[in-house]
């Protein structure tokens, strides 16, 4: 047996080292082991304490974001509140006076149209992002003046859907006139996503917490002309073929045009759309050609005039502001009810479309005549082709439906409209005949 047990164990040299080396190997594992249970409670320590890290950095970030918001709390809401409430002139009906939330209330539309509803004694609260697509300086200086007439206007994107919720649980609205949109036909093959990020995602944002709203608020919006695109039969009237758009922009227009109405019809909202037609006037838009040809021209630079084909000059029907915004307080006047109620369609809801021009075109070589006139100063022309970039050669309206169904008659004629907009350039820009920076 002891044999039997030597040969299979032999007690050699090399089972003696075996079972040195097997005790030395226990030791080891052992040591192994133990240090391997240290490195894991060390792993486990660490990973706990990134973890505790971590949770505690994400509660700083939530509590300073909760801090650093521009909107939220009894005072915020307090201001809301107060620019909300209509204020009739003392003698009229107490129970007139609406209450509009405006997005994009520090561009040129919505500022014109704050304004105008303010003066008449309607409640007003603006929404804008104050974004940088043109000086927002300028959108800084519209939001001062909407202060010092008691509108306030919200710093906020109307893609933040917890905001227009908080706005709408403030506030019951009875009317949201919309114009918050990345405008300008060109700018959409440079930054085509800012197109879709506003005037189709903000839109549907801005729709579900109108849909969801108790009551739930009528809609005014600004289309465009430019979903006319390749429709060539005139003056553009809304029957008329809108399902050619030559440009990103047109198309996010005409997109909104066709949401609006799966709105209305799937929850009974009141939605009204605006089909603008080149808008100009004081405090407008910077990227816009009578804009910028002012601001080229007075400074001594030339100004690129884009011709169409077969050398015929670029024409728009171009429409004074204050025609817009009686216009779009039309539309408000005369939008009727939302039928739903917490998402719940009740029945039908109307849906109209009206285009808001001036139903005279003029050429953009005119366009510049005029403003040498009133700025007293030759424009440097550079003329060339129309580039294919989103352009149409011309827009001219047709408004009997806005006559008949909002009163809509514009009176301002390119000639009496740039007057005014020079006007208002010189003075806002600091410039005074007869000074360094004059004339
Ligand atoms: O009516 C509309 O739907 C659109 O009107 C304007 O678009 P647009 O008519 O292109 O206005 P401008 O950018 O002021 O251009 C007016 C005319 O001047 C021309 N132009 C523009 C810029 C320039 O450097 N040179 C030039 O000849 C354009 O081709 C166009 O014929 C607005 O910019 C859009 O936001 C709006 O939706």
């Amino acid at each position: 047996m002891r044999a039997l047990e030597d040969d299979l164990f032999p007690s050699t040299p090399g089972k003696v080292k075996i079972e040195r080396a097997g005790g030395a190997m226990n030791r080891q594992l052992h040591r192994c082991f133990a240090s391997t249970s240290t490195m894991f409670l060390w792993a486990l320590f660490l990973v706990a304490m990134t973890a505790s890290y971590l949770s505690f950095q994400s509660f700083v970030d939530t509590s300073s974001k909760y801090f650093q918001a521009s909107w939220g709390g009894l005072h915020w809401e307090r201001q809301i509140r107060s620019s909300a409430a209509p204020r009739r002139p003392p003698g009229s009906s107490p129970n007139a006076g609406i209450s509009v939330l405006v997005t994009g209330a520090a561009g040129f539309v919505g500022a014109h149209c704050s304004l105008a509803l303010r003066k008449r004694g309607d409640g007003v609260v603006g929404i804008d992002n104050f974004n940088a697509y043109y000086d927002p300086s300028l959108k800084k200086a519209r939001k001062a003046l909407l202060a010092s007439h008691g509108v306030y206007v919200v710093d906020g994107d109307i893609n933040d859907a917890r905001l227009l919720a908080k706005l709408f649980d403030v506030v019951p609205f009875t009317h949201v006139l919309h114009l918050a949109a990345q405008a300008g036909v060109r700018y959409a093959m440079e930054n085509p996503s800012s197109y879709v990020h506003s005037n189709v995602a903000g839109l549907v944002t801005l729709l579900e917490a109108c849909k969801s709203a108790d009551p739930q608020p009528a809609l005014v919006w600004a289309s465009s002309s430019s979903v006319y695109g390749l429709n060539d039969a005139v003056p553009f009237s809304e029957s008329h073929r809108t399902d050619r758009p030559a440009s990103l922009y047109a198309a996010t227009k005409k997109a909104g045009e066709e949401i609006t109405h799966s709105y209305n019809h799937i929850y009974g909202l009141s939605v009204t759309g605006l089909r603008f037609f080149t808008v100009y006037g004081p405090w407008g838009r910077p990227d816009m050609a009578y804009f910028s040809f002012t601001r080229n021209i007075l400074q001594g630079k030339p100004i690129t005039v884009y011709r169409g084909r077969d050398h015929v000059d670029l024409a728009r029907d171009f429409t004074y502001i204050d025609d817009i915004v009686k216009g779009c307080l039309g539309s408000l006047d005369t939008a009727g009810r939302s039928t739903g109620s917490g998402g719940k369609k009740r029945g039908p809801a109307p849906y109209r479309i009206f285009n808001l021009g001036n139903t005279s075109p003029v050429t953009v070589p005119t366009l510049v005549a005029i403003l040498e006139k009133h700025l007293r100063v030759k424009a440097k022309k550079h003329v060339v082709e129309m580039p294919g970039n989103g352009d149409v050669p011309f827009t001219h309206a047709n408004i009997s439906l806005a006559r008949h169904h909002l009163g809509y008659k514009p009176t301002t004629n390119l000639d009496a409209g740039l007057k005014k907009f020079v006007k208002w350039y010189l003075s806002y820009y600091g410039y005074t005949r007869g000074s360094s920076k004059s004339l």
